[in-house]
């Protein structure tokens, strides 16, 4: 028997056989030369608007967060910039379709994962979608999980998420995966459909074990010789009627995290009140210039639009070295993580953050959305004043900071008497709490946004909130944790901004308990030794 720790993103226990996903097709070959080169380009969008049909049509049999999942997918398989780059390396390159597909798509993932973040974990979308495609344009089957008679625990390296959103749970006993972080597709929709789960699992496959006891709360993954007997974890229904709120009425207003009319649109279709992050730097990714102030104020609005009467908070430029945007022309740092990243970009650029700042407002008044605009990594009460005051300048009436240093939470409430909201990120919070790159799979449990150290800082803050009587949201990954979302809504947080798929389970999971016992929950977090004991302690309370 061995034991091996991964990070739980789903809680439950469950036991059963062990049946091992085998992942991904072979690289399709770079010849030979296609005989008409057009005719081979042209193959290409007709495979793409079948495998998103395909998708499509699982998404209108699925329901909640699978059903937006799926479409995210299919979206992405029809990609006009993904589509337009593989014809190119067909006409330009003389490769096969298969093969163009596949360089298109690597090229695409490597932006992704160099922005970061919850960017980066949509690699394993842009990979699924790949491997569909050519499959498709190669004449054969797609690899998947495999059929299975008795209910089981999934062993995989990674899972795409539309196979994800497939899964049944009733065969389906738990998910281990030995990559993939806490805020990955898989993860939220394995926490969607009830499914205890554990990521980071490293050597679980290749213990090939032929049973395993999984602990989707602890993060562990016992692996044994003998076939076990199938255990199921007990479920709970998700239940969500689209207004955030404790089961005693304390509003907590949900909200989606985008960065494109895609999110944008998932966004509401999910039931989200607003947006609580728009994340402008995704609009510019591959700009080489920087974007004119008409340009800014055409994309903003597109994502601005459907949101029209709601609440949205637009983040100014978040780049750096670790998130290149071209135009910037940010000098390689040895530490970027630590370096000229989100508003430090803007001293020695105002001009920069000034065109965005009146782009931002004309948006605003072409679509009539409730826009607010905050800036990321502020570490100082002077460089929020200094934001603040440009901010208002260029006609932006509620003016807020990102909470991402644990010198800003530190501050907390000198911070909030220059602002009239602050948001925390924890995706980077947690980073610097813990001095663990958020990038580095092998640190993914300091990353782990139940690290009490973090949930202190974020405790400190919503009492600047209650004593300023400003409020403070929550916009990193850690909102789209059920368990979380409500411990921190216990510790005073007035906002939760998520991904869209994680809309339903946060907001039946918030409307299960009053906040007295979210506040009973978090105290237990926040005085536990690590995240997995605050994890558990906080689940004691709710278990009562
Ligand atoms: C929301 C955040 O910003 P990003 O993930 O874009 O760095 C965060 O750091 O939590
Ligand atoms: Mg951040």
């Amino acid at each position: 028997m061995s034991t091996v720790r991964g990070v739980g993103v789903s809680p439950g226990r469950a036991a059963g056989p062990v049946v091992l996903v085998h992942d991904r097709l072979p690289e399709p070959a770079s010849g030979p030369e296609p005989a008409d080169l057009a005719v081979e380009a042209g193959r290409i969008r007709p495979a793409a608007q079948e495998v998103a049909a395909q998708l499509r049509d699982r998404a209108e049999r699925a329901s909640g967060e699978a059903r937006a999942v799926l479409d995210v997918t299919a979206a992405m398989a029809t990609d006009p910039s993904l589509l337009s780059a593989a014809e190119r390396a067909v006409t330009d390159r003389r490769l096969p379709a298969a093969r163009a597909v596949f360089e298109a798509a690597a090229q695409f993932a490597e932006t992704l994962a160099a922005a970061g973040g919850y960017l980066a974990e949509r690699v394993r979308d842009v990979e699924d979608v790949r491997d569909r495609l050519v499959a498709r344009l190669s004449g054969v089957a797609v690899a998947g999980v495999p059929a299975t008679s008795t209910p089981s625990v999934l062993v995989s390296r990674d899972l795409a998420p539309a196979d994800t959103a497939d899964l049944d749970p009733k065969m389906v006993l738990a998910l281990v995966t030995e990559e993939g972080g806490p805020t990955s597709h898989t993860a939220i929709l394995a926490r969607s459909l009830g499914i205890p789960a554990v990521v980071a699992a490293r050597g679980a496959l290749s213990a090939e074990a032929a049973g395993a006891r999984v602990d989707g709360s602890a993060g562990t993954v016992e692996l044994v010789a003998e076939q076990l007997v199938p255990e199921a974890a007990t479920r709970t229904e998700n239940r969500w009627h689209g207004t955030g709120s404790t089961s005693d009425g304390h509003a907590v207003k949900l909200l989606a995290n985008v960065g494109s009319v895609t999110d944008a649109t998932a966004a509401l279709d999910a039931g989200a009140e607003g947006s609580g992050l728009f994340r402008t730097e995704f609009c510019f990714l591959d700009a080489t210039t920087e974007p004119t102030e008409a340009q800014q104020r055409e994309a903003y609005a597109a994502v601005l639009r459907p949101f029209a009467g709601k609440p949205v908070v637009v983040r100014t430029l978040d780049a750096g070295a670790d998130k290149p945007l071209p135009f910037l022309d940010v000098d390689a740092e040895p530490n970027p993580a630590l370096g000229v990243r989100g508003l430090r970009v803007a001293f020695d650029r105002p001009g920069l953050l000034d065109r965005q700042l009146a782009a931002i407002v004309s948006a605003a008044e072409d679509t009539g959305a409730d826009v607010s605009v905050m800036a990321p990594m502020v570490a100082t009460p002077a460089e929020a004043a200094w934001f603040a005051e440009r901010a208002r300048a260029a006609g932006v009436g509620r003016v807020g900071v990102m909470v991402e240093t644990p010198a800003a939470a530190l501050c907390a409430g000198e911070l909030l008497s220059e602002v009239d909201f602050a948001s925390i990120g924890t995706n980077d919070l947690a980073q610097y709490t813990c001095a663990a790159d958020r990038m580095i799979g092998a640190l993914a449990e300091l990353n782990d946004p139940w690290q009490p150290a973090l949930l202190r800082l974020v405790a400190m803050l919503g009492e600047a909130s209650r004593a300023q009587a400003a409020p403070v949201g929550v916009c990193g990954e850690a909102a789209s944790d059920p368990l979380l979302a409500g411990v921190l809504a216990g510790l005073g947080v007035a906002s939760l901004s998520m991904t869209a798929a994680a809309l339903p389970s946060v907001g039946a999971a918030l409307a299960e308990h009053p906040l007295k016992t979210w506040r009973r929950a978090a105290e237990q977090a926040v005085s536990a030794p690590g995240a997995a004991q605050a994890r558990e302690r906080a689940r004691a309370v709710l278990d009562g």
